[in-house]
């Protein structure tokens, strides 16, 4: 950078030692005309260009111009200033094993920095913009969607300030449907946290803090989080004292609902590739369309878990795919956060045990429930390496392969079947091969030399010594089967042809 800079003579004509620089280009322009005089009188000239050149000499590429890095070498002289050059050198080589230390995995440096500064940050943004005062009256409830162990979710609406609520819910068929008008465009997906369960006001607050800190850390990887209220007087639609989680509406459909549609991946191409793929082989098809889900599904687990956590509930219901094809990560009410241990209870498997891996748990057993934040934050990186609690959710990411390539178990019958099989057969899926008594299509994991079929053999199997031998997200996006992927390129090109018309 510092060689593209250059002083100009009007710089230099009044201060010949300033350090001050202007980009060459407007130096150029700027002292054309004292250039001219300078022609004019050549012994002026021959001084001027010498101290331009000493200048040159003395101040391009001298780091110690930036004040940051002066001040760096300040410091450091000034710490290791009475030492010896052997101590300079264990300084030096502790400073940078701490750095490491610090920046390692699950990161504690960004961690502190993202609790002690960020979340207080995110807090008075949220609060000045009147985020954080959501309440009743801005919100309308449509049909119920789920229902889980500690709340009821539903889709919903915004409702404008000068739009009464009431107005917006009309009959239709059966059940509550959103009749949603011009004035009440923006939907929502609302959770309400069950009154009077055990646990279930915990679950809320959790939840809820899991999507405030993955809205700063991973963004892309889960559905947009709205906030949170609490129902100040009762309706027809709320409860007094309620508690609301809200989300932005990312999609009709989660990965599971596409999932029960025979036509299924081609039901996902429109929205994953637009038209391109038609011409190509409907095998191929079906493979760029399961490869594009799986790289998205592994791409935002290696994002949660680059931040240190967890998800614990990776299933194709908790996948929602988006208008724009995008798979999104929803339900962090079994998260847990091993940076801080937030949410880590010992021996708690909060999995459905339809994707839950072969340990159960997400820490060995005799782990001791997390000290206080602060020093479990300190030795998260040890806990991490010892221990790779990101694996659990690479085996859930496995059978979600599993499923999308081999039709047979997408039904909750051949997925208990497959389960009971693979647990005799000790998370061998090579054995599982040979002996399976159902007949699964392996086609579409065969191709490429059977590429899709290593990945899926190194996600479903048993940890190996150290806990590792199950590949995690890093490694998986490496693997042969993602690499040099024609379903990116297919994806690039449907983005650019649909940019185009
Ligand atoms: N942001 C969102 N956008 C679109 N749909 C969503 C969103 N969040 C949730 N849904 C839909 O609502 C369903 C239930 O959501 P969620 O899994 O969070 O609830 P839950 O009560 O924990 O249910 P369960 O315990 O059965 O998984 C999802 O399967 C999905 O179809």
């Amino acid at each position: 950078m510092a060689s593209l800079l250059c002083p100009t003579p009007s710089t230099l004509q009044q201060n010949p030692r300033s350090p001050r620089f202007v980009p060459l280009k407007l130096a150029s322009r700027t002292d054309l005309s004292i250039i001219n005089r300078f022609k004019r009188n050549p012994a002026r000239c021959n001084a001027f260009l010498g101290n331009v050149q000493e200048d040159l000499l003395k101040n391009t590429l001298h780091l110690e111009q930036f004040p940051v890095i002066r001040f760096g070498f300040w410091q450091f002289q000034r710490v290791t200033g009475e030492l010896s050059e052997m101590q300079k050198w264990g300084f030096l080589v502790f400073a940078g094993l701490t750095w490491i230390y610090l920046t390692a995995r699950p990161g504690v440096l960004v961690g502190a920095i993202d609790a002690y500064l960020l979340a207080p940050l995110q807090l008075g943004l949220d609060s000045l913009s009147g985020k954080r005062s959501l309440n009743t009256s801005d919100f309308v409830i449509g049909q119920k969607l789920g229902e889980g162990n500690f709340g009821i979710v539903y889709s919903g609406a915004i409702v404008p300030k000068n739009v009464a609520a009431e107005t917006k819910v009309q009959k239709r068929g059966r059940r509550n449907a959103l009749q949603l008008d011009e004035r009440v465009k923006e939907k929502v997906i609302l959770k309400k946290v069950k009154i009077g369960i055990q646990g279930a006001e915990e679950c809320g607050e959790l939840e809820e803090w899991f999507n405030y800190r993955l809205s700063r850390a991973a963004p892309e990887a889960c559905a947009e989080f709205l906030g949170s209220f609490v129902a100040e007087e009762t309706t027809s639609q709320f409860t007094k004292g309620g508690k609301w989680l809200v989300w932005k509406f990312e999609g009709d459909r989660n990965l599971a609902d596409y999932m029960k549609d025979r036509n299924f991946p081609l039901n996902l191409e429109p929205i994953m590739f637009g038209r391109v793929l038609q011409g190509v082989d409907s095998v191929e098809r079906n493979a760029l369309i399961i490869k594009q889900v799986m790289r998205q599904i592994v791409t935002s687990l290696k994002k949660i878990h680059d931040t240190g956590i967890v998800h614990r509930d990776v299933k194709p219901a908790n996948l929602v795919v988006t208008k724009r094809g995008k798979i999104k990560l929803i339900d962090f009410g079994a998260a847990t956060d091993l940076r801080i241990g937030k949410n880590y209870v010992p021996k708690l498997g909060l999995l459905d045990p339809d994707y839950c891996p072969p340990e159960l748990y997400v820490l060995p057993e005799e782990t001791p429930s997390p000290p206080p934040e602060p020093i479990a934050a300190f030795f998260s990186p040890i806990l991490w390496q010892l221990n790779s609690p990101d694996l659990f959710d690479m085996y859930s990411a496995g059978i979600v392969l599993l499923q999308m390539a081999i039709p047979t178990l997408r039904s909750t019958a051949g997925l208990k079947n497959f389960n009971l099989e693979i647990r005799t057969l000790g998370y061998d899926l090579n054995k599982w091969r040979e002996n399976t008594r159902s007949r699964p299509g392996f086609t579409i994991l065969d191709l490429d030399s059977g590429r899709g079929w290593d990945l899926a053999s190194k996600l479903i199997s048993e940890r190996g010594f150290l806990r590792r031998g199950r590949i995690s997200a890093a490694a998986a996006l490496r693997h042969p089967y993602f690499l040099l992927g024609g379903d990116q390129a297919v994806a690039v090109l449907s983005k650019l042809s649909l940019t185009k018309n």
